[in-house]
Parts: structure tokens; sequence; C-alpha cells
């Protein structure tokens, strides 16, 4: 099955993601991505990686993000948060976080524990791509 993961960024941050997608690349091309607006358009235009996008995080994308996810659509969130700068959607920010924890999707919010998460997903898929039927 395919993984469906959400990818966000702060501003600070947004070149950290890049540099993580980048070293992911043939991983997440072949999943399902859906991400907030500027962060999919960066990772879009500069990685050429197809991603749903969102509107951007102050403007509702988060909260866009923690209803698919609500939904049981999406498997994963990468969520690179800036926490040196405030945010005026701060509430949002909390609330996907929480959506998180309430219906247990891993939510990886700095680089060490995004290499953890994607590491494992690659491994998992990599594993189901070569079972026996
Ligand atoms: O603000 C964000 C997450 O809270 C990210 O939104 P953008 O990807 O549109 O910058």
């Amino acid at each position: 099955m395919t993984t469906r993961i959400a990818l966000i960024a702060h501003d600070k941050k947004k070149d950290d993601m890049i540099a993580l997608a980048g070293e992911y690349l043939d991983f997440l091309r072949s999943c399902s991505l859906t991400a907030t607006g500027t962060t999919g358009g960066r990772l879009a235009n500069e990685l050429g990686l197809k991603v749903e996008r969102k509107h951007s995080g102050p403007f509702g994308g988060d909260l866009q993000i923690g209803s698919l996810l609500v939904e049981g659509r999406i498997d994963c969130v990468i969520f690179l948060r800036d926490p040196m700068t405030p945010q005026p959607h701060e509430p949002d920010i909390n609330a996907l976080v929480r959506a998180c924890d309430v219906h247990n999707i891993p939510c990886a919010t700095n680089m060490t524990s995004a290499h953890l998460v994607l590491s494992q997903l690659q491994l998992r898929a990599a594993q189901q791509s070569v079972a026996p039927l």
C-alpha cells in the first residue's frame, strides 16, 4: 500500500526539508505526498516531487492536513518546526500535533526524528515490495 506522508516546514526549516526530501527522493516518489502551500511548492519546484498542496500554514494548511489525518488519510507527518520563531498560527500547529497524538500517527518535528521515521518507512516499503504474495 502506498505510504501517505504529510510534509510541512516552517520558513527557517525549509532548506532542511529540501535536503531531507532529497535524501529520500526515490522513496518519496513512491509515496502519496501532501504538504502545506509553500513547503509543497518548493518540494515540487526544486525536487520535482508530485505533491498535493494545501493552503499555506498561516492560512489554515496545518488544519487541512489535520483534517485528512483525522479521516485516516495520512500515515505519517514530517513537520520541521521552528522552535525559535513565534508563529501567528500557533493554535493550528498545536492542533495538528495533538491530532497526531490522538490518532497515534507518527509525527517527526526535527531532522533526527524525521530521518528515523523516513528510514523506517522506506525499509518497510522495500520489504513489502519483495514479500511473497
Ligand atoms: O506554516 C507552516 C506550518 O505551520 C508551513 O506553511 P508553508 O509551507 O505554507 O510555509
